[in-house]
């Protein structure tokens, strides 16, 4: 039994049909990106997947349980801050927690242990302010990892940060999806991000979103900046990026037809 499936999932949003009939099993522990022209369904297939919208037709599967809803087995990090700014670091990462009905005790110990798997250990009693954008995703991070679940779902985590952080939160991201071995769900713009973290690629054709393709990413492990400058890295990255280049031009002669 696969960790995550997806079966035949489809959602129209009014008239608008985001997702039609999109299939996948993700085995777990698996790091899966999701690429593909904008406004072809990527974030709606993550709100699926996260209970937050009901699909039109097709389920998701976890552990063979049918989604339903949000629930503690799933986590979103979203590419905007979602932090509360009138709580310090630690007691934003406990809040989960807290909704849970955990004790203090047990919650402020689980905190700290995210943050120093986060690598803001230092962090945890300043508010979020205080802290650069790197910083504050890496809080993220840790809150969502703190109700413990099977799936991190990632919605562009790293769009809003500048190229050298984004590429140190990339390596960060790696080192903490090995020791918390999550399943990990990911949407990005960025191919060479996808193809630096992932398992496997899933190439989304223009709205609405099906599978065009799902890519395996053979590149050995650990990956390093090296792995970036290989041959067989750029190979990827060309590949995808082949596969979604009519879909980006197809979207975008769309957009100037409707505009
Ligand atoms: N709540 C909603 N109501 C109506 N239409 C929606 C809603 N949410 C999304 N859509 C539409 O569904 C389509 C897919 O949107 P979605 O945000 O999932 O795409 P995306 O691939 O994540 O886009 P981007 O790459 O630009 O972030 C878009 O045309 C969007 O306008």
């Amino acid at each position: 039994m696969p960790e995550l499936r997806i079966d035949r999932l489809s959602k129209t949003f009014q008239r608008t049909e985001a997702l039609r009939e999109v299939s996948l099993d993700v085995a777990d522990g698996q790091f899966v990106s999701f690429v593909g022209a904008s406004g072809c369904g990527k974030s709606t297939l993550l709100r699926l997947v996260d209970g937050l919208i009901p699909a039109s037709e097709g389920s998701v599967l976890l552990g063979g349980s049918p989604v339903t809803g949000p629930g503690n087995d799933r986590a979103m990090v979203f590419q905007e801050d979602r932090l509360l700014p009138w709580r310090t670091i630690e007691r934003n990462v406990v809040l989960g927690l807290e909704f849970q009905g955990q004790s203090k005790r047990d919650s402020l110990a689980r905190a700290r242990e995210l943050l120093q798997l986060t690598g803001i250990g230092k962090f945890g009693s300043a508010y979020p302010h205080e802290l650069s954008g790197g910083m504050r995703q890496r809080a993220n991070i840790a809150r969502a990892l703190a109700v413990d679940p099977d799936v991190l779902l990632m919605d562009e985590p790293f769009a809003a940060l500048d190229g050298q952080t984004r590429e140190l939160m990339q390596a960060e991201l790696v080192r903490i999806w090995q020791d918390s071995r999550k399943t990990v769900l990911f949407v990005t713009h960025q191919v060479d991000e996808a193809v630096y973290l992932s398992d496997r690629i899933v190439v989304l054709t223009a709205r609405p979103g099906r599978v065009k393709a799902d890519i395996e990413v053979a590149l050995p492990r650990p990956r390093t900046l090296a792995t970036k400058r290989s041959a067989e890295f750029a190979g990827y990255v060309e590949r995808v990026w082949s596969l979604i280049e009519e879909e980006v031009r197809e979207s975008m002669e769309r957009e100037m037809r409707d505009a």
